[in-house]
C-alpha cells in the first residue's frame, strides 16, 4: 500500500489515497502511526472520493479512534492533493465528519500555505460533548468558560468548546512549558464529564495578537501542534477578550494564525508540506 507522510507545524500524518469504506481502517492507524514498529506519526489521514464535496478526509488517532475534524490534517490533505496535481483548482471543498470544510491554497507546491474554513464553534454542552454541571463557572457570549475541574491536586478552570471535535482550554499566566501536560493531559482527557473524550489545550496570552500553546491530543497524547486546538484556543480567548480577530498561535512545532470575528467560519493558516513516500508492506 503506498503511502505519504505530511506535516504541518510537526504535526505528522500518514496519508493514504483510497476509495475503500469498507476496511477496519482503525486497526492500521494504530500500526502506521507507531514510531517504533510503523512509519511513525499522529495520525493516519484517507484521502477519499466524496459525493458532497471535491474530496473526502477521514482522520484517525493513534489509539485507532476516528475523529470528526483535524485543522493540520486538513491543510496537509489540502498540501496534498495540489503538490501530487490530484486538483489543480485553488479553492477546494473537503467533506469530514465534522462536515464540509472550505480550503484556499497559496504560495508554492513545496510547501504550500493553506486557509481553511474550520466551521463556526459550537458551545452548546450536549454538542461538545460534555456534562457540565449547570451554573457551574460561567457563561460568556454562549460558552462555558472558567469551570472549576480538580486534575489531582492541579485545580483548573476550563472552557469548552467544540470545533467539530471536543475542546477544553485552560489560560496560565506562567509559559506553558512549565505547564505537567504529560501527568495532567489524561487526566482531563479521560475525564468522566466528557463522554467522548476531549483534547486538551493550555495556553498563554503574550499580547492581543499573540499566545502561546501546548495540547493534549486525544487519542494520541501531547502533539508538536493542532490545528483544531489553536482555532479552540483563539475563540476561547476572544470570548475571554484577551485576544482580537487575528491572532499568532506558537505551538512546539511551530506557528499557526487563527482568525474569527465572534460569529461564523475560524479560518485557520500555516503551511504543509510532503516529507516523503513509501510503501507499507506489513
Ligand atoms: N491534530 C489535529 C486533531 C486530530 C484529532 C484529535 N486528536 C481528536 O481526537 O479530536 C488538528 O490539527 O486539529
Amino acid at each position: 500500500m503506498d503511502f505519504t507522510k505530511v506535516q504541518s507545524v510537526g504535526n505528522d500524518f500518514v496519508l493514504i489515497e483510497t476509495a475503500d469504506t469498507k476496511s477496519d481502517w482503525s486497526i492500521l492507524a494504530g500500526a502506521v502511526c507507531n514510531r517504533h514498529f510503523g512509519v511513525g506519526a499522529d495520525g493516519l489521514l484517507l484521502l477519499m472520493p466524496s459525493d458532497k464535496a471535491d474530496f473526502r478526509m477521514r482522520i484517525f488517532n493513534t489509539d485507532g479512534s476516528e475523529a470528526e475534524a483535524c485543522g493540520n490534517g486538513l491543510r496537509c490533505l489540502v498540501h496534498y492533493i495540489n503538490a501530487k496535481n490530484v486538483s489543480d483548482a485553488k479553492n477546494l471543498t473537503i467533506e469530514t465528519l465534522g462536515g464540509v470544510r472550505k480550503a484556499e491554497i497559496s504560495g508554492d507546491s513545496g510547501k504550500s500555505r493553506i486557509r481553511i474554513g474550520m466551521g463556526a464553534p459550537i458551545f452548546e454542552p450536549h454538542s461538545i460533548p460534555v456534562n457540565t454541571e449547570l451554573g457551574k463557572g460561567g457563561l460568556v457570549c454562549g460558552m462555558t468558560v472558567n469551570y472549576p475541574f480538580q486534575a489531582g491536586n492541579v485545580p483548573l478552570k476550563l472552557g469548552f468548546v467544540s470545533m467539530g471535535n471536543p475542546h477544553a482550554v485552560y489560560f496560565t499566566d506562567k509559559p506553558v512549558n512549565e505547564f505537567s501536560l504529560a501527568e495532567i493531559g489524561p487526566e482531563v482527557e479521560k475525564a468522566p464529564i466528557f463522554p467522548r473524550k476531549t483534547n486538551f489545550e493550555v495556553a498563554r496570552v503574550r499580547s492581543s495578537r499573540s499566545i502561546e500553546m501546548r495540547v493534549w491530543e486525544r487519542g494520541v497524547g501531547e502533539t508538536l501542534a493542532c490545528g483544531s486546538g489553536a482555532c479552540a484556543v483563539a475563540v476561547a480567548s476572544w470570548i475571554m477578550g484577551y485576544t482580537g480577530d487575528t491572532v499568532d498561535i506558537t505551538l512546539p512545532g511551530g506557528k499557526l494564525t487563527a482568525e474569527w470575528s465572534g460569529q461564523g467560519d475560524v479560518f485557520l493558516t500555516g503551511e504543509a508540506e510532503i516529507v516523503f513516500t513509501g510503501a507499507w508492506l506489513k
